[in-house]
């Protein structure tokens, strides 16, 4: 059954954090994406991982990223994704791996999504989202059985992904493709009012707007959700439909004085956003 995905998953999510708490108590986030062509998506990824409250946030990406990535998130750290050995200590370390912002579809995407597919473990939280998806949908390939797996689709990344159309994305095909297929946890296929799909539950989102069709804005609801499921992990489920959730809540706050919402400044509201949150404000 459907229902409704409602503000009150906020509050159950956002907490207020213990004095006595410090960055490694608040996830290490890993984001692989970013090349030359998208180097932006992961640019995005990152400030809203970064802004949403992960601990400690490190970028695997092109070279080619590093002076734009050191000049807008300082906060986060850096791996050349070329360099096979850091990137295998990366993936190894990180409690949360977010894979496919801007990440392209070429030959060396390719053997990054196989990598990460094949290396993560029962304690990681694996998200996929945008040309990671495309790359599983062109090779067949699935998640892993005991990770923790969530994809952000958009409809046509899923229909590539699941091989269901848009015009039939019902939710009984849905949740047999997810479940018995790919292995799925959670899925958020994004559109006009987001379904989010778990094992046991199917909620829509019913806030967010057109103001809200614009490139990247699926990149910054990838990091929220990376940076959520880092540092809410008590339970992950509730963390992606929370993330889910604030993403278009601050948009839809926005729209108000904004024809058009920008990606990265959804990503710079999150801090004062959260915090109105755990105030009850
Ligand atoms: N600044 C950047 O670097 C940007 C990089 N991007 C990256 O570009 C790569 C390709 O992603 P794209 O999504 O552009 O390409 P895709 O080829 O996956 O899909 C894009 C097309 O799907 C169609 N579509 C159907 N239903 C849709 C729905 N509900 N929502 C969105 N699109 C729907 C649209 O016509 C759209 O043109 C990804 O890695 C993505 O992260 C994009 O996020 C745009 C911004
Ligand atoms: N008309 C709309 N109403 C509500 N949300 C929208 C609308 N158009 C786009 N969105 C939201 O914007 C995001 C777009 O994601 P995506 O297509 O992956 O963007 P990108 O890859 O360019 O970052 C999704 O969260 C989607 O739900
Ligand atoms: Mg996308």
């Amino acid at each position: 059954m459907l229902s409704e995905l409602k503000s009150e998953i906020l509050h159950e999510v956002i907490l207020r954090r213990p004095d006595d708490s410090h960055k490694g108590n608040f996830g290490r986030v890993l984001l692989i994406g970013g090349n030359i062509q998208y180097g932006g998506a992961i640019l995005m990824a990152t400030q809203a991982t970064v802004g949403s409250g992960a601990g400690l946030t490190t970028v695997a990406t092109d070279l080619i990223n590093l002076t734009a990535l050191r000049s807008r998130t300082p906060e986060a750290m850096f791996v050349d994704w070329r360099n096979d050995e850091q990137l295998t200590t990366a993936i190894q370390t990180n409690d949360v791996i977010l894979i496919g912002p801007g990440l392209g579809t070429d030959e060396f995407a390719t053997q990054l999504v196989r990598k990460v597919l094949a290396s993560v473990n029962k304690d990681q939280i694996l998200i996929a989202d945008g040309s990671a998806l495309t790359v599983m949908a062109e090779n067949n390939l699935t998640f892993p059985r005991d990770t923790f797996t969530v994809a952000t689709p958009h409809q046509m990344e899923w229909a590539r992904l699941s091989g269901v159309q848009l015009n039939y994305q019902d939710n009984h095909q849905l949740n047999e493709v997810q479940r018995q297929i790919l292995n799925l946890d959670v899925l958020v296929l994004k559109q006009h009012h987001t379904l989010i799909y778990t094992e046991t539950e199917q909620k829509q989102l019913q806030i967010g707007g057109a103001y809200q069709a614009t490139g990247g804005m699926g990149d910054v609801l990838a990091g929220i959700v990376a940076g959520f499921a880092g540092q809410f992990k008590a339970n992950a489920t509730k963390a992606v439909e929370a993330a889910v959730y604030a993403h278009s809540a601050i948009a839809q706050e926005m729209a108000g004085h904004s024809y058009v919402v920008k990606p990265t400044f959804i990503a710079d509201s999150l801090p004062n956003y959260m915090a109105r949150i755990q105030s009850n404000l």
